[in-house]
Parts: C-alpha cells; structure tokens; sequence
C-alpha cells in the first residue's frame, strides 16, 4: 500500500526554486534513504512530507489522503519527524521530552493511560537512553540528544517516521543500532524515510534511495541502480570507486583522493 506519494512538487523558498517537479511514492514496509551533497534539499523534500513546508505546487497524498485535508493533530497521529537540530532553548528532561511524544494521543505529561506508560518506556529501552530518563537535555552531548528525539518519535508510535540525519552525531554502535532499529520498524510495516549523509549506510539498510541533486531527482530506485558510479560522480563532484562490499554484500561507494593508489 502506497503511503507517501508525492506528484510533481515544487518547493520555493524567498522567491528562490529549492526543489523541482518531486515525484515518488513509498509503500508501507518500505525503508527510504534521501542522499545528495549539502544544498541538494534532502532537509527540504523531508520537512515537505512532513506538511512543515508549504509547496509552491503539485500535490502529496499521505494514506491515500491530500496532505492538505489532515488537521495537525490527524497528521501527527500519521507521521513523526525527527528533525536534524535537536538543540532546544528551554529544559526539558529527557523523560518529558519522550513524552511529548505520546500528546498526540491525549496523554499530555499525564501518565494516566497505561499504552503511553509502556510506549514511553518501550521507547526509552529500545533507543538505550533510559539510565538518561531523569537527565536535563540542555546538559546531553548531540549524539544522546539525537537518541531522545527518535525516542520521542517512536513513542508517538506513527506508521510513517521521518528522521533527518538520525545519525550524524553517533558512534559507529549507536549508528548500526539505529539503523537496525529502523529496519526491523519498516519490516513491521512502518514507512521509514531517513535523510542520510553515508552512502555506505544507506546502501546496507535502506530498501531504495531517492538522489537528489541541485533540488532535483537524479534517482529512485534500488541502491544498485542510484549508487551508479556515473550518477555518484557527477553530483558529489569526486572520483568515486563503486563495487560491491564483500562483507555485506552492499553496494560499497569509496570516494578517492588524488594519494590513494589505484
Ligand atoms: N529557510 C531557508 N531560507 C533560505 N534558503 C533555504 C532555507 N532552507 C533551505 N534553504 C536552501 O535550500 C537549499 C536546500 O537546503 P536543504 O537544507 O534542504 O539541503 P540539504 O540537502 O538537506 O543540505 P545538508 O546536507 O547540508 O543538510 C539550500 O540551498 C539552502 O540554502
């Protein structure tokens, strides 16, 4: 079932074009990586699903439903957005901001229903901030911070999530562990789109990639078919090795320099 499907969007922002003529859709189960360099609008194109960016034109169905049609607390009932700056100017703890998440579903920082009890636990246990519960976010590094949100996402408990850059301030067994995370949640039928920075990455977990280049999709598709040397090359601006992983059995992009012998 399609969830997300955009037709031909057009985003402007201050009178300038940052994405042209977007179409995709994304089924349940799917797990979606939007790759491209800096610039390129993954941040766009994601706030966009999210309804937090207004389209200069065309149209985006969510369930099947014009995004338009949702009232906010129906859409975030549908979608959670995970965004990619987590600081905050007001302190929360670590548990109030988890439980944000479940307003959504009435239980206002009232633990009164006990789904919301377990969601918000749930939450904490799997992303493995829970020793962090009592913690003030203004005192976590940007790594614990980025945890809290996708905790606070997954409470919301959504059938589509959408993280921008979920891993960009992890080490390499949180990024593997929200990564997996991920997975097993699209393989559960949730709708996953995830902004990520690290092809390699993406290529191992994401079931198909959508390139962007310059606001415009260069790509959509399985990995084998975006992470094409041609297409890497061209909109990164490297000189880019593209084979398959042995270990994995990914497809494994290495970006050279001008010392790495070839
Ligand atoms: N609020 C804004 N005002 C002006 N320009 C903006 C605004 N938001 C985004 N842009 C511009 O839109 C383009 C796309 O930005 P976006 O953040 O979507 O790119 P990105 O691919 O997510 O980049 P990065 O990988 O660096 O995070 C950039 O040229 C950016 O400067």
């Amino acid at each position: 079932m399609t969830t997300v499907k955009l037709q031909d969007v057009d985003v402007m922002i201050e009178q300038k074009k940052i994405l042209h003529g977007i179409s995709f859709e994304v089924g349940a189960g799917e797990f979606i990586g939007l790759i491209g360099p800096n610039g390129s609008g993954k941040s766009t194109l994601l706030k966009t699903i999210a309804s937090l960016q207004p389209i200069a034109s065309g149209k985006i169905h969510i369930n099947g439903k014009e995004v338009h049609d949702y009232k906010p607390k129906q859409l975030a009932k549908v979608i959670s957005y995970v965004p990619q700056d987590t600081t905050l100017d007001f302190d929360f703890t670590v548990e109030e901001i988890v439980k944000m998440g479940r307003h959504v579903h009435g239980s206002r920082f009232s633990l009164n229903d006990t789904e919301g009890v377990v969601q918000i636990e749930q939450a904490m246990r799997y992303t493995g901030i829970i020793q962090l519960r009592n913690r003030s976010m203004l005192s976590l590094s940007g790594g614990q911070r980025q945890l809290v949100f996708i905790a606070k996402a997954l409470a919301q408990e959504t059938p589509i999530i959408l993280l921008d850059e979920p891993i960009s301030a992890l080490d390499i067994r949180f990024q593997l562990q929200v990564l997996v995370m991920l997975k097993a949640l699209s393989k559960s039928g949730k709708t996953v789109v995830v902004v990520l920075h690290d092809l390699n990455l993406a290529s191992r977990f994401c079931t198909k990639l959508l390139l962007l280049n310059e606001g415009r999709t260069l790509g959509f598709g399985t990995t084998a078919n975006v992470l094409r040397a041609d297409y890497v090359n061209s909109t990164y601006k490297v000189n880019a090795i593209v084979r398959k992983d042995d270990l994995t059995e990914a497809v494994s992009v290495t970006a050279l320099s001008p010392d790495d012998k070839q």
